[in-house]
């Protein structure tokens, strides 16, 4: 069957690709081989905060005298959880899908030369789509195992079970100090895990964020009880029965024993068998894009990759802002345009970010020692969260801090960073300011509503001089 686009891989970004494509007047096809919705819907971001969600609120009653929070129900939790993720059904999407209107085909998809994706569906047949115009690869990542002897083969929890988790282990161990690792040790922790112990190669916890942020989110998991090991590597795993006790052994002190191991090192492009090697890209890395989405060294500009397939940035909302680009941009070519406003703009101010932890970790643009790094005359000014009136006011004990990134030769904001509970609403306004580029002396005049959060805007700018 021949089509104008054909989409493979039905996350949010190939959603979106096909939605655009459509109302720019073109047929689409979507391939999918497990769950329309993709992995952000049923094992990434809905149920990791399905789960978290409990937690940060008790944390926030906790802080307001007069109020109480008995133990969580966690057999709720997990209902809940599985409500969030429509139980594993894709019924809902597949007639998102349909009414868009495009054609879903439930399937393995792969690249068989130039405009050609070859589908082999669950029965093991096989089929062919032409594209008229674009191919888009919006397949997503897997998560990575490192080779650490044992690991593999002790079957750790990744990222698909620790949210799909049915029980929550009494002693969990978890591999890795990144966003996955912070927020499913606390979710863990707080639906009653007695030990979790996060094995952090490195000096810190999210170490590309500020270390201000860094220190805070320390300092909450410390009290919490959750153990932190910095600069601790994982030699060696065993598991002697599947599914039972774990030994961990480490790079310092004696090995660690836990019920369940997360693996939570980072992911990989998924592109395994998609055929990247039919059409002469390399079979086994993220597929390189320009601005427009379209993969660089293909000729005749077909082939376009989006969402964490093109290892861009891993976050739903960018490979769905790119999703729509690229459905915009394959309408616009296919019109004989060349759509001169439509680039992904937003991925070089730095995405916004938020860690679902408690406290909150946001960020958009730079941080400063990434703006000194690139070169830009920066100064920062720095604000105590607990001191604005509005988070006083959201409880007892509020611990937050804000942090700005001037560039001192145009007077714009290169990044901002907030941590506190509370705090991923505040982050859009941030996203407004460093990606409007709007000037501080401009942004003085935005005035925050008071007794708000937002009035560390004020204080940050007063901070500044201004
Ligand atoms: C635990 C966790 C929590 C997260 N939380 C957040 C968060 O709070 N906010 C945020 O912004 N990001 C979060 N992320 C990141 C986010 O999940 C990803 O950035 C997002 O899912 C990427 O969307 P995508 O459409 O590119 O890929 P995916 O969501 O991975 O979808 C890709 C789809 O392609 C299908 N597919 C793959 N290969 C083929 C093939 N050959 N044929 C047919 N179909 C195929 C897959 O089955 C899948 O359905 C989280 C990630 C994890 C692991
Ligand atoms: N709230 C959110 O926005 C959210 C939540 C979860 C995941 N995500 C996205 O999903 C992606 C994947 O998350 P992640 O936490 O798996 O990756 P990550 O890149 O954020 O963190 C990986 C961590 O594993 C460590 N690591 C790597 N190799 C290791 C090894 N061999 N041994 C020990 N440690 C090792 C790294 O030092 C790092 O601390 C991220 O890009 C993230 O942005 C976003």
């Amino acid at each position: 069957m021949e089509f104008d686009v054909i989409v493979i891989g039905a996350g949010p970004a190939g959603e979106n690709v096909v939605g655009r494509a459509v109302r720019g007047g073109l047929s689409a096809a979507i391939v999918e081989d497990r769950l329309a919705g993709g992995e952000c819907s049923y094992w990434a971001c809905v149920p990791s905060k399905a789960l978290l969600r409990p937690v940060d609120l008790a944390g926030e009653v906790r802080r307001v005298p007069g109020l109480s929070v008995g133990p969580i129900d966690v057999a709720a939790v997990l209902a809940r959880r599985d409500e969030a993720v429509a139980h594993y059904d894709d019924g809902g999407q597949v007639r998102w899908i349909e009414g868009v209107p495009a054609e879903f085909v439930k399937g393995r998809g792969r690249l068989d030369g130039p405009r050609r994706v070859r589908v082999t569906t669950d029965d093991g047949e096989e089929r062919v789509l032409t594209a008229r115009h674009a191919v888009v690869l919006a397949t997503g990542s897997t998560a990575v195992l490192p080779p650490v002897p044992g690991l593999a083969e002790a079957a750790p929890w990744t990222s698909h079970e620790v949210t799909a988790a049915t029980a929550v282990p009494e002693r969990l161990a978890v591999i890795g100090g990144g966003v996955v690792a912070c927020e499913m040790a606390q979710a863990m922790h707080g639906l009653g895990a007695r030990q979790t112990t996060v094995l952090v190669r490195g000096d810190a916890l999210l170490a590309r964020m500020e270390p201000f942020a860094r220190e805070l989110l320390a300092e909450s998991f410390a009290e919490a009880g959750i153990d932190v090991r910095t600069r601790t590597d994982v030699v060696g795993v065993e598991r002697p029965e599947p599914g039972g006790k774990v030994t961990v052994h480490l790079s310092d002190g004696p090995p660690l024993e836990a019920d369940e191991l997360l693996v939570a090192t980072g992911r990989r492009a998924a592109t395994a068998g998609l055929g990247l090697d039919t059409v002469g890209l390399p079979a086994d890395a993220p597929v390189e894009v320009d601005d427009t989405l379209r993969a660089t060294g293909v000729p005749e500009g077909w082939l376009y990759a989006v969402g964490d397939v093109n290892g861009r940035v891993l976050l739903t909302h960018m490979g769905k802002y790119q999703a729509r680009i690229c459905g915009d941009v394959i309408a616009a070519r296919a019109r004989g345009e060349e759509p001169g406003g439509l680039r992904d703009l937003a991925g070089g101010y730095g995405a916004p970010q938020v860690v679902f932890t408690d406290p909150q970790i946001c960020s958009v643009g730079r941080t400063e020692e990434a703006a000194r790094a690139a070169g830009f005359r920066v100064r920062a000014v720095e604000y105590d969260l607990g001191a604005v009136t509005g988070a006083y006011l959201l409880g007892d004990g509020y611990r937050g801090r804000a942090k700005a990134v001037v560039d001192e030769d145009r007077g714009v904001l290169l990044g901002v960073t907030f941590a506190g509970p509370g705090a991923a609403e505040l982050l859009h306004a941030a996203t407004i300011a460093v990606t409007g580029e709007v000037p501080l002396d401009r942004l003085w005049h935005a005035v925050p509503s008071f007794p708000t959060v937002s009035e560390v805007w004020l204080r940050l700018l007063e901070t500044y001089g201004l």
